[in-house]
C-alpha cells in the first residue's frame, strides 16, 4: 500500500434509496472518483460496474441514479501530502464537489417509459423488415422506427436526455446501435466546438468531464477501447452560435440528414435502431425524416409544435430534471477550451487525493492521453477559405438596390500572409478532398465535404493536427 492510501482520511458514503439520485457538481481544478460499493448504479443510463473508481473532473456535473438501490463511496476530500505526480503539476486539486446532494424526485420513470415505447416501435420496425409481424401486432400501427428529435430551451437537459435515451437503447442487448446526432455546434460532441455530427452508438456513452460530453471518439481514443468504436460523421459550421450563419447551419444539416437517409438506404438493419437528434435551443428542420418531436418541460413550445405537427408527428412532453444546471457564459467558455484540448491531447484528469487507481467512463486511465506532433507546412500547401465575409451586416442594412457582394454561403480565399488574416490561434476544419473529377465540381462544394481533422494556427506558421477517422 502506498503511503498516499495509509495517510488518507476516511471516504464518505452515500446510501442511496431506489429511484433516487446522488447529483454533485465540481469546481475548476477539482476532480472526484466514485466508486459503486453495493447494488446498481448508473450515469445518464451508462451503468457503473462495481468496485470500479469512476473519475469526474473539468467542472462535471452529473447525477448517480439507482432504480433499485446502491451505496457509492466518495474519494476523500482532502489529503495534506500527497506526491501523485500529475497532481503536483496542479497544486490545487481537490477531491470534493461544489455542491453535492440527493433527489427524490427525477425524470426518471418518464424516461424509461419513453425507452420502452421507442423499442416497441424498433421491434415492430424489424418484425416488418424481416416480414414477420406477431400475431397480436395492430395492422395499423406504424412500423416506422424511432427517429426522435429533442427540443427545449437552453439548459432543459436535452443532450441528457438524448444520452440517456441512447444509452438504454444500447443496454437493451438487442444489439441496436441507435444513430445520435448532435446539430448543436456549441456542444462539440465527438469533434471541436463549432461541429456538426453524428455516428452510431454500439456501447454506452460515458459520463466523466463536459469535455467529452458523448465519450471518446475513435480519432481521440486507443484502439483497445470500447469508445474507439465510435466514428463520427462531421461537418464544419466554424461558430458556436446558430445565428451567425443560418443559411450555412441549414446547408450543413441538410448534408448531415442526407448522408444518414444514404446511410440507411443501404443499412436497412441499422436504420431499425433509429435515431435521436440533440439540437440547440433554436431549431427547426425536418432533414432526418423526424416521426417523434420530444419537448423537455416547456409548455408553450410543446402547444406550439403539437400545433404546427400534432397531425403529422408524435409530440410528447417531457419533464426537464431538476437537477439540470444553469450553464453561463463563461462556463461554456471554459469547456470549448476544455473540449478542444481533450480533442488533441486526449483526456487527462489528475486524480483525486488518495486515489491512485481510477478509470474514466470504466476506461484505463492512462490509454486516454495522445501524443499530438507539430509539424511545418508551407502555405502554399494549403488552400483556407473562410465561408461568408467575418463581419457582415445583414441585408437591410445595404443601400437600397444594392446587392452583397459576398455572400454568406461563398467560400472567401485568404491568404495567410495578409496582416488581419484573423488565422492566428484559429481553429480550421481540415476537409475531405473535393471531386477528383475536375468536371464534377462546382463553386461552393466545400461547403458539403466532410471534416477529416482539425487544425490549429499557431505563430503564424506552425500547425498543430489530429485526424477524425
Ligand atoms: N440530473 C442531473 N443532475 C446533475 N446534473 C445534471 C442532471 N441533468 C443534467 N445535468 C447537467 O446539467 C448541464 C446541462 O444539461 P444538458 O447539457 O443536458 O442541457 P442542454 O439543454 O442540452 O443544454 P444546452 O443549453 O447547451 O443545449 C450538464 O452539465 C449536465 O451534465
Amino acid at each position: 500500500m502506498s503511503t498516499e492510501e495509509k495517510s488518507a482520511p476516511a471516504t464518505k458514503e452515500w446510501h442511496l434509496e431506489p429511484e433516487t439520485e446522488y447529483r454533485f457538481e465540481l469546481d475548476p481544478d477539482t476532480s472526484l472518483a466514485i466508486k459503486l460499493v453495493r447494488g446498481y448504479a448508473e450515469i445518464f443510463g451508462a451503468e457503473l460496474a462495481e468496485g470500479k473508481q469512476y473519475l469526474f473532473g473539468s467542472e462535471c456535473k452529473a447525477a448517480v441514479f439507482t432504480w433499485q438501490g446502491c451505496t457509492i463511496q466518495m474519494s476523500p476530500p482532502h489529503l495534506p501530502m500527497f506526491s501523485n505526480t500529475i497532481l503536483t503539476r496542479r497544486k490545487h486539486v481537490t477531491g470534493q464537489p461544489s455542491t453535492e446532494y440527493v433527489s427524490e424526485e427525477t425524470p426518471m420513470a418518464a424516461y424509461a417509459n419513453l425507452h420502452i415505447a421507442f423499442e416497441q416501435m424498433r421491434v415492430r420496425a424489424l418484425r416488418a423488415l424481416h416480414g414477420s409481424p406477431a400475431h397480436d401486432d395492430d395492422p395499423s400501427a406504424s412500423t416506422e422506427p424511432p427517429r426522435v428529435l429533442v427540443l427545449g430551451p437552453e439548459n432543459s437537459g436535452k443532450t441528457t436526455v438524448c444520452k440517456i435515451l441512447v444509452n438504454y437503447a444500447v443496454r437493451a442487448g438487442q444489439g441496436w446501435s441507435p444513430l445520435l446526432v448532435n446539430v448543436d455546434p456549441s456542444e462539440g460532441g465527438w469533434a471541436a466546438p463549432g461541429a456538426l455530427s453524428a455516428a452510431p452508438v454500439h456501447s454506452p456513452l460515458p459520463t466523466s468531464s463536459p469535455a467529452n460530453p458523448l465519450g471518446s471518439a475513435a480519432s481521440s481514443a486507443p484502439t483497445a477501447l470500447s469508445s474507439n468504436a465510435l466514428l463520427p460523421l462531421v461537418y464544419w459550421y466554424g461558430h458556436a452560435e446558430t445565428r451567425r450563419n443560418p443559411l450555412l447551419m441549414d446547408r450543413l444539416i441538410r448534408n448531415l440528414g442526407d448522408n444518414v437517409n444514404d446511410k440507411y438506404d443501404f443499412d436497412t438493419e441499422g436504420k431499425v435502431s433509429g435515431l435521436i437528434v440533440d439540437t440547440p435551443s433554436s431549431f427547426g428542420s425536418d432533414a432526418f425524416k423526424i416521426n417523434v418531436i420530444l419537448v423537455v418541460g416547456h409548455e408553450k413550445l410543446n402547444v406550439e409544435m403539437q400545433r404546427t405537427y400534432g397531425s403529422e408527428l408524435t409530440v410528447v412532453k417531457i419533464p426537464k430534471s431538476g437537477g439540470v444546471v444553469e450553464l453561463d457564459h463563461s462556463y461554456r467558455e471554459r469547456v470549448h477550451k476544455y473540449q478542444l484540448h481533450t480533442y488533441m491531447y486526449g483526456q487527462i484528469i489528475p486524480t483525486p487525493p488518495g486515489i491512485t487507481q481510477a478509470t474514466v467512463g470504466g476506461e484505463a486511465l492512462t490509454e486516454l492521453t495522445l501524443a499530438p506532433s507539430s509539424t511545418v507546412i508551407s502555405f502554399d500547401d494549403l488552400s483556407i477559405f473562410r465561408i461568408g465575409a467575418e463581419t457582415m451586416a445583414p441585408s437591410s442594412a445595404l443601400p437600397i438596390g444594392a446587392a452583397r457582394v459576398v455572400s454568406e454561403m461563398q467560400p472567401v480565399p485568404i491568404d495567410p500572409a495578409q496582416p488581419g488574416s484573423g488565422l492566428l490561434n484559429a481553429v480550421l476544419g481540415l476537409l475531405a478532398p473535393p471531386n477528383p473529377d475536375e468536371n464534377e465540381r462546382y463553386d461552393e462544394e466545400i461547403l458539403d465535404l466532410t471534416v477529416t481533422g482539425f487544425l490549429i494556427m499557431c505563430a503564424g506558421f506552425l500547425i498543430t493536427t489530429s485526424g477524425m477517422n
